[in-house]
């Protein structure tokens, strides 16, 4: 998509010419992060990184952005300035795809206050859409287990949302999309069926399938709800397959798009099999999510391909990922946001997280968060609750913030969607299941080192009146 730097939201243009004005070479260090994981989930999967590192690497004002500045009343030199504007910062991050956790710094941006403003949008906005998607397709291909799954969203998608919702999907575990043009740019695999209006535009289904099947032999997938599923679409499709394997082609599988899911997806199969076409697959479709993807395989449903599109790609129930980013560093000095609501007392300094990782590989259930001068890190403390202290020693401390931008140059090579997407599921396997459950998962520990948590606190004392 071609974002240019106007892609933000008018304050921090306003805020960015009165920095312009008085202090041009402020250095600010911000941390993203957010504050519930949604769905009620123990994790959430990071996503979006690699296409926030390109947009920022071009970064720029177009000519027409800069006339509708002026047209605003902007002034002549600070126009200038943004003319010339290149974003020249450093960014720490987390890397794309791993699993992460509420209320600790995800990414980091070190750079001069103004830049630093101007890209918080775009940068929020993308990491928060594709962390919610993200997470959700993590949540799907869980119930789903080893069955294949395809994103069919784009059509009920939040606008071009759906372009990144298709990448984030394929993050989280989704094994193809319908989205054409972010298959493209993404290079994820795309597969489709057919639609119901394919159907209705001949005389009859018998017809239909014919003549889908003989131009489009490869991967076919006839849709056999439209008009009766068992006694008519089913039957067609058989005759079909068996035109089909008389040409020495075969047909890929039936899509069930209605009705009881699991009823007709037992009695398609038995059909099937008694038709001698134990190869044919069976795919699934209609308002499907994790929790009737969990129900279907309950209930035995041989179901061998999920198809999910707007529960996955609008990531209902929750609209949005309440992440936020925060000033934490002003010029080499610690910068804090007090609020009445405990939760929401941002974290001061420039940090770095470390996570507790077993003599098994696998997450022990903590992360520390420590100042980015501390060496190490030997025990955490709860943010807030006195009482509650752990021993980090026993553990591997994996610091979890690595450069990958500096000087506004990304400096990590390039990691494809099919990379990310592995990755994730390497990380996903090193969390202990008690986190992965949908229902009430253990909550995972964030806590402080002493040293951050002493200055964190002389800085609320020295604000509170
Ligand atoms: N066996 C099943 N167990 C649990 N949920 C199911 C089962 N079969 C279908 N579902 C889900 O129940 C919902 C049924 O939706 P709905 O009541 O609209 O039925 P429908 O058969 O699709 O109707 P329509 O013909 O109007 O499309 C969908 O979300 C579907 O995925
Ligand atoms: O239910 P979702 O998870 O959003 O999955 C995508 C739905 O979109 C299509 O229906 P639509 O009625 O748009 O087109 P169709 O005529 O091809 O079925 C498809 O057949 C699925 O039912
Ligand atoms: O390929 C399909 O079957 C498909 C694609 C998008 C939406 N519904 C179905």
């Amino acid at each position: 998509m071609n974002i240019t730097a106007a892609y933000t939201d008018l304050y921090q243009i306003t805020m960015a010419q009165v920095y312009f004005e008085t202090k041009p070479d402020g250095r600010a260090v911000f941390d993203y992060y957010y504050r519930h994981n949604p769905y009620n989930s123990g994790y959430s999967i990071f996503a979006g990184l690699e296409d926030v590192l390109d947009i920022l690497e071009t970064l720029k004002f177009s000519d027409s952005d800069i006339l509708y500045l002026k047209e605003k009343g902007f002034e002549n030199e600070f126009l200038e300035y943004l003319r010339n504007f290149r974003f020249r910062g450093n960014i720490r991050s987390s890397k794309e795809g791993d699993v992460v956790f509420p209320n600790r710094p995800i990414l980091q941006v070190e750079a001069n206050i103004i830049e630093a403003q101007i890209i918080e949008t775009v940068l929020l906005n993308i990491l928060n859409f594709q962390t919610l998607i993200a997470t959700k397709a993590s949540r799907i291909r869980r119930s789903a287990k080893d069955e294949i799954l395809l994103d069919m969203g784009l059509r009920r998608a939040h606008a071009t949302g759906g372009y990144y919702a298709s990448r984030a999907a394929a993050i989280g575990g989704f094994d193809s999309t319908s989205n054409v043009k972010a298959a493209e740019d993404y290079n994820i695999p795309s597969s489709g069926t057919m639609a119901h209006s394919f159907i209705q535009s001949y005389d009859s289904e018998l017809e239909a399938f014919r003549d889908f099947a003989k131009v489009r032999p490869e991967n076919c997938v006839l849709l056999i709800d439209t008009y009766n599923t068992l006694k008519l679409g089913l039957p067609n499709a058989i005759k079909v397959a068996k035109e089909m394997e008389e040409r020495g082609d075969k047909l890929l599988g039936v899509r069930l798009d209605s009705g009881d899911l699991a009823y007709l997806s037992k009695k398609t199969r038995t059909i099937l099999d008694e038709a001698n076409l134990e190869y044919v697959k069976i795919v699934a479709s209609n308002q499907l999510d994790e929790y009737v993807i969990k129900s279907l395989k309950e209930q035995g449903a041989p179901i061998d391909i999920f198809g999910v599109g707007t529960n996955l790609v609008t990531g209902k129930p929750d609209a949005a990922l309440d992440g936020v980013y925060k000033l934490s560093e002003y010029n080499g000095t610690p910068r804090i946001k007090l609020s009445e609501n405990i939760i929401k007392v941002s974290l001061p300094f420039k940090k770095q997280v470390y996570r507790m990782v077993d003599a098994n590989d696998m997450f022990y259930g903590a992360d520390a968060i420590g100042l980015f001068i501390e060496d190490e890190v030997s025990q955490m403390e709860h943010p807030f609750d006195i009482t509650k202290k752990l021993d980090l020693s026993p553990f591997e401390h994996e610091p979890l913030l690595e450069m990958v931008m500096e000087e506004g140059k990304r400096v990590v090579p390039t990691r494809t969607v099919t990379e990310i997407s592995k990755y994730s599921q390497s990380r996903l396997e090193q969390l202990p299941n008690e986190y992965k459950r949908f229902q009430n998962p253990h909550i995972y520990k964030i806590g402080l080192s002493p040293s951050l948590k002493e200055e964190r606190d002389a800085l609320i004392k020295e604000h509170k009146i």
